[in-house]
């Protein structure tokens, strides 16, 4: 996925949210990007899925720069569940697999698979409504997964979870991904999340306040570093890498606040 000088104004807005923003993401490579509220994370997201087109610049998705075909090889997990409510959440998951052909019975069967690992087996015949917004969003994170797409683009995917079912499915996550040539652009507001599922963290900032927001900083993640989470997070160099996020982070909100860069 390749992102060239990239910029984008909202029709009607004063000024670009995002400018030359450049971002060379392998066939392969988990990417995490971090930024506060309202620097254009999710119209990042977009960009790339093609449902909005960049103002200027360009955005390539395996080497194609047509947004229908963009949008061919990216499963977007938006904010929120978007599950369809009139369907159980097993028919939401299995869908993904129909999508693909896949026999009705054989998609049924590998959703169930999908939705017991996810602590969700026993809720396979309840409607998305009858759920907490946890259960939900797991069962989208498994929709997602399943549509086994070259890209996988997750907004927020897990910012719905308590935080002991959110480290189990972080753990689950990182091994569900693990050995796939799947490529990852997750967006969240959890920097430790962030550094165990991403070989790479992208902070998107803006530099002056009302500017628009660009890649500002990165670091490297630790995807792929196989000892359980409770030592990566005792780890000291994953500790000064949280460190230095959340300080990036909280020069971004001094900003906001009226400041100057510093
Ligand atoms: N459809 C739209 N039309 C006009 N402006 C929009 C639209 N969508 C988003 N924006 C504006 O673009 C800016 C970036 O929004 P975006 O949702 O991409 O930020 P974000 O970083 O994902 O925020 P959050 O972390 O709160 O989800 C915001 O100022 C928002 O108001």
């Amino acid at each position: 996925m390749a992102l060239d000088d990239l910029g984008h104004t909202y029709p009607g807005a004063l000024r670009p949210v995002l400018a030359d923003l450049t971002l060379s993401v392998p066939v392969g490579e988990h990417v995490a990007v971090v930024g506060r509220s309202g620097c254009g994370k999710s119209t990042l997201l977009s960009l790339i899925a093609g449902l909005v087109e960049p103002t200027t610049g360009s955005a390539r998705v395996l080497d194609e720069a047509r947004p229908a075909r963009r949008l061919e090889s990216c499963a977007l997990m938006p904010q929120g569940d978007s599950l369809l409510p009139w369907l159980t959440l097993l028919d939401n998951v299995a869908i993904s697999l129909r999508n693909q052909r896949v026999s009705r019975r054989a998609a049924r069967a590998e959703a169930q698979r999908m939705l017991d690992r996810l602590g969700l087996g026993i809720w396979a015949d309840a409607r998305p409504a009858a759920l907490s917004a946890g259960m939900r969003q797991r069962a989208a994170l498994a929709r997602a997964l399943l549509a086994r797409k070259p890209v996988l683009l997750a907004d927020e995917p897990l910012g719905a979870l308590d935080a002991i079912t959110r480290a189990e499915v972080q753990q689950w996550l990182r091994q569900s991904i693990t050995g796939t040539s799947a490529t990852l652009v997750m967006v969240t507001h959890d920097v430790d999340e962030a550094l165990l599922l991403a070989e790479r963290v992208v902070l998107l900032a803006r530099q002056e306040l009302d500017a628009p927001a660009r890649v500002v900083s990165t670091w490297p993640g630790w995807f792929g570093d196989d000892r359980p989470r409770e030592v990566l997070l005792g780890d000291e160099a994953f500790a000064t890498a949280r460190r230095e996020v959340l300080q990036a982070l909280a020069r971004e909100s001094h900003l906001a606040e009226g400041g100057t860069a510093r």
